[in-house]
């Protein structure tokens, strides 16, 4: 099997989710390893400390991380997005999530919410790799490209 290109895959999770991002990341620690990861503050240093993946970490989602990983979409500097937010409870920083899902649908980012399609993310060709050539690459559409 053919290696995936690596990618930059941003991880985040709300709290309650977080033990379920912490197990999923575990589960898929050899394919994540080959990839460039990036998380909000909590998640990230979770992941690193207890699953032991290399995790460049923002500030935490509440004080700007949520932001500062949505400016990284905008740049082209993010090519995935895993992020396992809480349907059930409301979020300080509600604003800034919506303004991270806004922007990762604007920029044509893949966006898995739920284990079940972060899981078909990572089983992708474009993240596990293999002998299949995508005729595209997900990224910013030519529209936006030349605005
Ligand atoms: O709040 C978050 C995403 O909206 C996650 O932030 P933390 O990973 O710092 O908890």
């Amino acid at each position: 099997m053919k290696k995936a290109d690596p990618k930059k895959i941003a991880l985040i999770a709300h709290d309650s989710r977080k033990n379920e991002m912490v197990e999923w990341a575990t589960h898929n620690k050899e394919v994540l390893k080959v990839h460039a990861l990036f998380g909000t503050g909590t998640t990230g240093k979770r992941i690193a400390t207890e699953v032991g993946l290399s995790v460049h970490c923002f500030k935490s989602g509440p004080l700007g991380g949520d932001q500062q990983i949505g400016a990284k979409i905008s740049e082209g500097e993010i090519d995935f997005l895993i992020f396992f937010w809480d349907p059930l409870s409301a979020q300080p920083h509600d604003v800034d999530v919506k303004a991270l899902l806004r922007l990762s649908v604007y920029y044509n980012i893949p966006i898995a919410c739920n284990r079940s399609t972060a899981d078909y993310l990572i089983t992708s060709r474009l993240l596990e790799g293999d002998e299949f050539e995508p005729e595209t690459k997900p990224g910013i559409t030519d529209e936006i490209k030349s605005k």
